[in-house]
Order: C-alpha cells, then structure tokens, then sequence
C-alpha cells in the first residue's frame, strides 16, 4: 500500500477539485460478482504509517486538497466481533454525513478484465452509499489503468505476510498548538490522535497571548475560525469521538491538571513541551501522560525563509503578496488608473515598496513628502497650524519645524487630530490631482503611499488596499536607527497609528519586509504579476 499512495493521489487530483475523503478498506473486492460490506479495520501500527505517509505525499502531490482519512471503520476487531452491544457488527449502521458529501467515488481496485468495468462501478457506488451520504448523482471512476504499471512492478517486492503490530489506544487524548489554517502536518497530528483516542479528544488552541510571538501573527485566523475548521475536521475522521476544544493562554492548559488524560501526541519538535506537561503533572499529583511522537512531513516546496517542516508560518509568508480580500466595489471611481492605497506603521518598510513599485510602472504619490509641501509658508494649512499650535514651532527661515510639531502631536490623540483635520484635506487634494494628471497621461496603476491611510478614510480614493506589517520591536529598532529618535519617541508614534492587525484587517494584499531585501523584492514581483492579472480580467469583462 505505502507505494501505491503517490500514484494514487496524483490520479485522483486530476479530477478532485476540493477534498478527497480516503476510506480504507484493505482488500475490498468489487469483482466476484456479490456486492460487498463496509466492515471493521483494526487500529494497528501499520495503520498509523499509512496515514502519515498519505499526509506526507499528499503534499507532495496534491497540496491544493483537503485530504482527510476517515476512520468511523477503524476499531479493536475484538470489540466488534464480541457481540459487544455499544459496537454495532458494521461500521455504517446509517450512512454518515460528511460535511462535503461525496461527488465522485474513486478506487485504486485492480480489474482482472476489461469487460468487468461496469459492474465493478456499480459495486462501488453501491459500497459508498452503504458508508457515506452521497450526491445523488454518484459518480465512479476505477483508477486502476494509471496505476497498473506500478501494480505489477510491486508484484516482484511483497514481503511475507507477518501479522499486524496492534496499535494501544486510550480513552482520553490531547494535543495543543495553533491550527492555523490546517495543514498536512496538522491533518497526520489530528488524524493519528483520532486513530489513538477511543473516548475523548482534548484540543488545547493557542489563543492572545500564545501568539504574540508568532511570524505575521497578523495573518493568524480567528479564534473562531480556527475552532470551526478543526470540528469540522474532526466531525468527518471519526464522529464517534466526544472532542473537547478549548482556548490555550499558556504552554500547559488543562493537560496538567485533568487526571482523566492519558496520552499527548506529540512531534519531534515538541517533544520537549510534552515532558514539561508531565513534570508539572507530577507537581499536581497527577499520573504522566504517554508521550506519543509522530514524525514531522518535510516540506518539499519551502523557500529559503521557510522552516524545513510544513509549517503554519511557511504557509503565511506564503499569503504574501496575494490578494487575501477581493477588492470591494469601486465603481465610483474611473476605472484607471487602478489606485493601490499602500499603507502600513512607522517604519515598515511601505515607502521602499513603493519604490519598487514605481521601478515596475506604477506612478508613486509620496504622501509623507505632499504632508510637508503643505506647511509651505504662505499656505492655507501653514498658517492655520501656526494658528493651533503657535509660532514658537518656526524655525528661524520662517518654515515650520516638524520635528517639533511631531513631538507636540505623536502619543497625544487629541493635538494629532487637530493638526491632521488641518493637513489631511490638503493633502487629498493634491493626491486626486496627481491622480488626474496620471489618467491624462494613460498611467495605468498608481500607488498612494500614505503613512495613515486607514485612519484618515482614505478608502473611497482607492481600488485596494495594500498593508505592510513588520512586529513592533523589529519597527522602533528600525525608527531609532533611521530618523534619530529615543525608543520612546518611536513607541509613541507606532501608538498614534492603527495596530498590524487591525490594519491587515482592511488589507486586500499584505507584505512584509521582515526578511532581507530579496525576500520582499521576490514578494512585490509576485503582488505586481498578480494585480497585473486582475487588471486584465477586469479589462477584458469592461
Ligand atoms: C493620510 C496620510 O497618510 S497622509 C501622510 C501622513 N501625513 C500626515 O498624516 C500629516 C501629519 N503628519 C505630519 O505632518 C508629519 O508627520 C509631522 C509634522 C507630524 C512630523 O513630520 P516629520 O518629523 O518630518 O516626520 P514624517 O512626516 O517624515 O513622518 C514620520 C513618521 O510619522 C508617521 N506619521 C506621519 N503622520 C502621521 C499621523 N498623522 N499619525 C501617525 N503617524 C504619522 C509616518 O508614518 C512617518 O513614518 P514612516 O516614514 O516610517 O512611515
């Protein structure tokens, strides 16, 4: 079986579009003519490979489906066959609901003869009914003509048959961690711990706290959200299990202190996490959980930023560059030039990518250098500041000295906003008349670099919204070193300006120069190509 899952999987993602349920049944046969039953696999050692193998080539192979391996036919063959009233003698008394009912049912079944094809689908369709609630209008497809060549080469390779390693079990399992956006690695975690458990499933999920310290945190999924794909996951692998999710605000959560667990699944890299769990049990009076370790899928698609392990974090700086929003309705606005409104905090690094940007096409529009046109003496606005904030802020050649407005406004909400009720109309101003004079000249994409975008509305003169985010510590370092100011100077001006998060909230495209300058070169190329695509789509639809 293990070297029969890659062709497999790649047979079956040619015409698999979303998810692939895998149900297992070893040597199910559809061609002796009698039709069939779903029964009982036991839990062994082996079954447990499988699993983490058809994860680990999954990636490999077919990385754009949700690949989950149901296991509601997985049980002690003992307990089933005892007559044991709680377990019925099939693994299907009813057909179960998948959350995405099944459209087409596939088997990797070897026919000995070519005539025997219809009767074989029929089988088929007819076995999957009995286990899963289908579509109607079922489909089969028998995968076995790709397949064959490897078939027979594995002929020569059989081993002799020894008899299946059983698999302990145990009622009460947990594991902890973030669940980002289900990955492999998680799926094989999840998958194996539901193979484990037979009573209760305890998730503890990384929540506020745990995160603070996680690469583009920002890009984290919701609470929520998370809480949902992992039931729904679960629901579907084995509905028998009574799974208990809760919050996670520290390392440890309830499995120092619930004497009902035995077991933690756990992976080379939290191993560690899993003997601090028992150490704190001991401190509590409680028995030691059974460490079980699983071994960690290699990703084979990681760049040179990227953990080697499939990771959460890989999959984010992944989500770099593309568009995470569709754009919300602009037709307000003329049609081209496409304005980007490109934002983000004090020294994120928004203005270099503006730059590079402009080095692709774009026409640029410096916001921050439009802020200091207005204070030029003779203005409306100089004046008018002069006015607010008194004319000790003059330099001697009569222009006004921002370093000082900046440390009368920066960490005083109530001074920023009357200077920027003063300035931002102004400097909107000019921005719509670049932006006009781009159209004049047939521009097709300009990009408005502007500190706070976000918190002056600038929305409605924009088609997307683009966010440039880097964690706060990496932002004062950066403030200090380039614009001369104490760490205190910098915090308060990171703290005029709206959170990372709630900025990658209004974001239709994140990105991050967090890493060296190749990185997020290699990032604007990939948001440039991708708006240029979505900028010929909408031509072709006008
Ligand atoms: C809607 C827009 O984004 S317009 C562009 C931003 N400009 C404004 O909001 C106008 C009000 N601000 C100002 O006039 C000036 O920033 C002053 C006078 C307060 C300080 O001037 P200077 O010392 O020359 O600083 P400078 O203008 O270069 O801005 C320094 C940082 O303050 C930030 N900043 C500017 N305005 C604001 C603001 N209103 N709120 C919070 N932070 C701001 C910028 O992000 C900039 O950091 P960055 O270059 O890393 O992005």
């Amino acid at each position: 079986l293990p070297l029969r899952i890659a062709p497999v999987l790649s047979s079956a993602a040619q015409l698999v579009e979303r998810t692939l349920y895998v149900h297992l049944h070893p040597g199910l046969n559809l061609g002796s003519g009698s039709q069939p039953r779903p029964v009982f696999i036991p839990p062994v050692v082996d079954l447990s490979t499988v699993i983490s193998r058809l994860y680990s080539n999954a990636a490999n192979v077919c990385g754009h489906l949700d690949v989950r391996v149901l296991l509601t036919n997985v049980h002690a063959q003992s307990a089933a066959c005892n007559g044991n009233q709680a377990i019925p003698n099939c693994p299907f008394p009813t057909p179960q609901s998948l959350s995405h009912s099944p459209e087409v049912v596939l088997t990797d079944f070897p026919l000995q003869d070519p005539g025997q094809s219809h009767q074989v689908k029929q089988c088929l369709q007819r076995y999957t009914g009995r286990c899963y609630v289908c579509s109607p209008s079922l489909h089969s497809e028998l995968l076995y003509p790709q397949i064959m060549k490897l078939q027979e080469k594995e002929e020569g390779l059989k081993e002799p048959e020894e008899k299946a390693k059983p698999l302990e079990t145990y009622s009460d399992v947990v594991v902890g961690g973030t669940f980002d956006r289900l990955h492999g690695a998680h799926r094989t975690l999840l998958n194996i711990s539901c193979l484990l458990a037979d009573r209760r499933f305890l998730i503890g999920v990384c929540d506020q706290a745990m995160l603070k310290k996680k690469v583009l945190k920002e890009l984290i999924q919701p609470y929520s959200l998370r809480v949902q794909k992992l039931e729904e996951f679960l629901q579907d692998v084995k509905p028998s299990l009574n799974v208990e999710i809760v919050p996670l605000d520290d390392p440890f959560g309830a499995s120092i202190v619930d004497p009902l667990l035995q077991c933690i699944v756990v992976s080379e890299e939290t191993r560690k996490g899993g003997e601090a769990v028992n150490k704190k049990r001991a401190e509590n009076g409680l028995p030691a959980l059974i460490l079980h370790e699983i071994q960690l899928l290699k990703d084979a698609h990681h760049t040179e930023i990227e953990e080697e392990k499939i990771s959460s974090s890989s999959l984010r700086s992944r989500l770099l560059g593309t568009l995470l929003t569709p754009p919300k309705d602009t037709s307000h606005l003329p049609p081209f030039p496409y304005v980007i409104g490109l934002t983000g905090g004090s020294g994120s690094g928004k203005s270099s990518i503006a730059r590079q940007l402009e080095a692709l096409g774009a026409v640029r529009i410096d916001c921050d250098k439009l802020g200091h046109e207005v204070y030029q003496p003779g203005t409306a606005a100089y004046h008018r500041v002069l006015e607010e904030f008194g004319s000790d802020l003059l330099n001697e050649d009569k222009t006004i000295n921002r370093r000082a407005l900046g440390k009368k406004v920066f960490g005083n909400q109530e001074r920023l906003k009357a200077l920027t009720d003063i300035v931002w109309p102004e400097i909107a101003l000019l921005v719509k008349s670049i932006i006009s004079q781009a159209r004049e000249e047939g521009k097709q994409v300009c990009v408005v670099d502007a500190a706070v975008l976000l918190e002056a509305s600038w929305t409605d003169m924009v088609h997307e919204v683009w966010v440039t985010v880097i964690p706060e510590e990496e932002a004062v370092t950066r403030i200090t070193e380039r614009d001369g100011v104490t760490k205190e100077e910098a915090l308060r001006r990171l703290q005029s300006q709206w959170s990372n998060s709630k900025q990658v909230e209004h974001a239709n495209v994140v990105l991050s120069t967090l890493w060296q300058p190749e990185v997020t070169r290699k990032q604007v190329l990939k948001a440039w190509d991708l708006l240029q695509k979505r900028l010929q789509k909408r031509q072709q639809a006008q």
